[in-house]
């Protein structure tokens, strides 16, 4: 119900359902907003976490709201890649858009399960939906950037957030990805793209957050056809919800599925996020996975190597990492329940900007 009123009945790409306008939506889209050969979505990644480890460098020794700053991040990112130019005027109404958008996305409605139920309105959607969609424009809506603000703000910056608190949760991954980081770049530079592929454990780490935390837990998808799996008869026109969070988290395919240990993936054959291990689906699978999954990886991947390289991390107050809280928030997506403060001090021999 809130995903049909507030994308004008899917006049958007995400909730599209399949079909011509949708094919036309993703050929743009990857060709024009996605594709590596658009230098610019590449270029705003690397300006703008330049630019957080400058503000996170003048905060050195103070306690750093990480999910604020990386929020920040995506955002930045994210609108120079959608309208080619960075402001950050209303920012933070965005920001505040946004994250009511996530909330009702996610809200459950009776409508939803019993159609004739939906005046029973638990969650206020009945009010709080024509508020929200009042504060965007017609032609926000139009443009399908508002799928890529959504897309790729929250879930990147929910991410980044929860790589910084898995570790920081888990002392001794962090001093293990950290030590990677000084033996591959050394501490008299800054880490660039070309040292990714021998941070071997780095990659792994990545690997573990978005399999305990995928930034879009439910994907929701319609059958197009009829067909049966596992013996279910599923009619032509379903709707289909995959529990994504619930797959990469199978005690069938994973051993301590709970556990947050990033070594697993050093394993020979262990799962790729591409889709086609099953039990591992963070981008989601097939022609409506994630066509945001290189920048997405790449923004993420940078950011975090970056904060790690850049810095060591404490918490605040002589807190310990089991005091960290480690609550997600239960919608269409899957961000950290109250953020990560943590307090940075510069380790490199390099200047950091
Ligand atoms: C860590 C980062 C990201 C993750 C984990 C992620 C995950 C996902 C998932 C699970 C889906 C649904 C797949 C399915 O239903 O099978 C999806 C769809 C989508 N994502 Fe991402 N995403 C990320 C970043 C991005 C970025 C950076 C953008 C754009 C700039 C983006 C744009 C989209 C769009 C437009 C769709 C809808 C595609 C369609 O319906 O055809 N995502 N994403």
């Amino acid at each position: 119900m809130a995903i049909a009123y507030l994308t004008y009945d899917r006049q958007d790409m995400a909730f599209a359902n399949y079909g011509p306008f949708w094919r036309q939506m993703r050929k743009l889209c990857v060709m024009k907003l996605f594709s590596r050969k658009r230098a610019e979505s590449w270029d705003s990644v690397r300006d703008e976490v330049d630019s957080m480890i400058k503000t996170t460098a003048a905060s050195s020794g103070c306690p750093v709201n990480i999910g604020e700053l990386v929020f920040g991040l995506t955002h930045d990112i994210i609108h120079r890649a959608a309208f080619g130019s960075i402001s950050h005027d209303g920012k933070e109404e965005f920001i505040s858009i946004l994250q009511e958008y996530t909330k009702l996305f996610g809200a459950f409605n009776m409508a939803d399960f019993v159609p004739w139920l939906g005046f029973i309105d638990l969650a206020g959607l009945n009010t709080r939906l024509p508020k929200a969609r009042a504060r965007l424009t017609r032609n926000n809506i139009k443009a399908i950037i508002m799928d890529v603000m959504f897309g790729g703000t929250e879930t990147v910056a929910s991410a980044i957030e929860w790589a910084l608190t898995e570790l920081m949760h888990t002392p001794e991954s962090l001093k293990r990805v950290q030590q990677e980081l000084v033996d591959v770049v050394g501490l008299d530079r800054r880490v660039e793209e070309s040292d990714f592929e021998k941070l071997t454990y780095f990659r792994c780490v990545i690997k573990e957050v978005l399999r305990l935390h995928p930034p879009i837990p439910l994907l929701l998808h319609q059958s197009s056809e009829a067909t049966e799996v596992a013996g279910y008869h599923i009619p032509k026109g379903t709707r289909v919800m995959v529990n994504g969070y619930a797959v990469n988290r199978d005690k069938s395919a994973w051993e301590n599925p709970n556990t947050f240990n990033p070594s697993r993936f050093l394993q020979n054959g262990a799962p790729d996020f591409k889709g086609s291990n099953y039990e591992f689906i963070p981008f989601g699978s097939g022609r409506r996975s994630c066509p945001g999954m290189q920048l997405g990886l790449y923004a993420m991947e940078m950011a975090v190597a970056h904060l790690l390289h850049s810095f060591t991390w404490q918490l605040p107050d002589g807190m310990k990492p089991s005091e960290i809280d480690m609550t997600d928030v239960f919608g269409l997506t899957a961000p950290k329940a109250i953020r990560l403060v943590a307090v940075p001090t510069p380790r490199l021999l390099c200047p950091l900007y």
